[in-house]
C-alpha cells in the first residue's frame, strides 16, 4: 500500500486539561512538509504527548482564537474521523492484546484501520518486514520481549499506509540494544510518510530527523533543521582584567547585542561567552577578540571556538539556565 505523504499545521495551539492549575500547551505553532521527519523534544511534562494526542485526533481541539490543527488540509475539530484516518499513532502506553498471536493482532487492527479483507495478509508481511517482525508473526504478544512488543504498536502504526505517521516515546524503557535496533529500524523506514516523534534523548533526533522542535512548559522554545542546530558555534573568552575591562575589549571587537553573555567576574579576571551561527564566524570573531584584546591592553587572553551541541542548547531552551561549559575546540 502507499498513499502520499501528509502535511501538518498547528496554528495557536492551548490546551488545558479539566481542572489543571496551568495549561500543557500555550499558543503552539508550527507547519510541517509531507515527508519531513520531525523530532518533539522536551524534559516531562512539557506537552509533548498532549500536542500528538491533538494532531492525532484523540483529544479534541479547544477552539481559540486563530486556533487551528490540520493534517493534509482535514481540520481535526470539525473533521476529526477523517483526521484519524491518515494518521498512525504509537502512543505512549501501547494498547496490545497480549492473548493474541502478533499477526492475529496486527489482523484484527487492520480491519478496524478499513484495511479491505484481501489486502490485509499482504500489508501484515509489508509493515512485519519494516519493523523486523517476520519471523515473529505466529509468536504469542504475551512471550515477545518489551523491544518485540515495541515493534509491534510501531507495525501497527504503519498499518494502512498513513500519510502522517506519530511515534510517542518510541524508545522509552527499551534497553540500550534494542533502542539501537528500533532506531535503526526508524530509520530505515523510507520518506513515504510524514514521521513525527517524540524523545528526551538528542542524540537520537539527531540520528533519525532533518527537524527538531522544542517544547518546555507547553511553548514551543525552539523549531530549526538538526543541521542548522548543529552548525551554531560560540567563542568563550577570558581575560585577566576585570570585567569593564572585558567590555571595552568585547566592544572594540564589534560584539555586543543578546549574542553575548557576559562580561562576568571569574576568580582575578573575567569571561564572557559570544554566540555565532557557525564556527567561520566564530572564527572571525575570535581574531576580532585577540587583536581588540592587544588593541585595549588587556592580556593575557585565552580564546576558544566551541561548537554549541545540540544537547546545550536543549539543555539552555528547556530550563532557562546555562549548561556546564561547552568543551573548547581550536585556540587562538
Ligand atoms: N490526562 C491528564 N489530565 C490532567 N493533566 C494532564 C493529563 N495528561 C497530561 N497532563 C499534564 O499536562 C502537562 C503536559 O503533559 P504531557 O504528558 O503532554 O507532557 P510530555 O511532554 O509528554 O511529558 P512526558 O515526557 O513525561 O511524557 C503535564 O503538566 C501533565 O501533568
Amino acid at each position: 500500500m502507499s498513499r502520499a505523504p501528509a502535511s501538518l499545521a498547528v496554528d495557536h495551539l492551548s490546551h488545558r486539561y479539566p481542572g489543571a492549575p496551568t495549561p500543557a500547551l500555550r499558543d503552539v505553532s508550527f507547519r510541517v512538509a509531507p515527508g519531513q521527519r520531525v523530532g518533539l523534544l522536551g524534559p516531562n511534562g512539557a506537552g509533548k504527548s498532549t500536542l500528538m494526542r491533538i494532531v492525532c485526533g484523540f483529544l479534541p481541539v479547544q477552539a481559540g482564537p486563530e486556533t487551528k490543527v490540520a493534517v493534509a488540509g482535514l481540520d481535526a475539530a470539525s473533521q476529526s474521523l477523517q483526521v484519524r484516518e491518515q494518521v498512525g499513532y504509537l502512543p505512549e502506553q501501547v494498547p496490545l492484546y497480549v492473548e493474541l498471536r502478533v499477526r492475529e493482532h496486527l489482523d484484527f487492527r487492520a480491519a478496524i484501520k478499513r484495511v479491505p479483507r484481501r489486502a490485509r495478509p499482504a500489508e501484515i508481511r509489508r509493515v512485519a518486514e519494516q519493523t523486523g517482525l517476520t519471523e515473529m508473526l505466529e509468536r504469542p504478544i504475551a512471550h515477545l520481549s518489551r523491544g518485540y512488543r515495541q515493534r509491534v504498536g510501531i507495525a501497527d502504526a504503519l498499518l494502512g499506509a498513513p500519510p502522517l505517521v506519530v511515534l510517542d516515546e518510541p524508545t522509552v524503557g527499551l534497553d540500550p540494544n534494542q533502542v539501537l535496533e528500533i532506531r535503526a529500524m526508524l530509520k530505515s523506514l523510507g520518506g513515504g510518510q510524514t514521521l513525527i516523534f517524540s524523545s528526551h534523548i538528542l542524540a537520537e533526533v539527531e540520528a533519525l530527523c532533518d527537524r527538531v522542535i522544542v517544547l518546555a512548559q507547553g511553548r514551543c522554545v525552539a523549531d530549526e533543521s538538526v543541521a542548522e542546530a548543529l552548525r551554531a558555534s560560540e567563542v568563550h573568552a577570558r581575560w585577566d582584567g576585570p570585567p569593564e575591562r572585558a567590555a571595552e575589549v568585547l566592544a572594540l571587537a564589534g560584539a555586543g547585542g543578546p549574542q553575548v553573555e557576559g562580561p562576568v567576574a571569574d576568580g582575578a579576571g573575567s569571561r564572557a561567552r559570544v554566540r555565532c551561527a557557525d564556527v567561520g564566524e566564530a572564527e572571525a570573531l575570535a581574531a576580532a577578540l585577540g587583536r581588540a584584546s592587544l588593541q585595549a591592553g588587556v592580556p593575557p587572553v585565552r580564546l576558544e571556538i566551541g561548537r554549541r551541541s545540540l544537547e546545550e542548547r536543549f539543555y539552555r531552551l528547556t530550563s532557562g539556565e546555562a549548561a556546564p561549559e561547552a568543551e573548547g575546540r581550536g585556540g587562538a
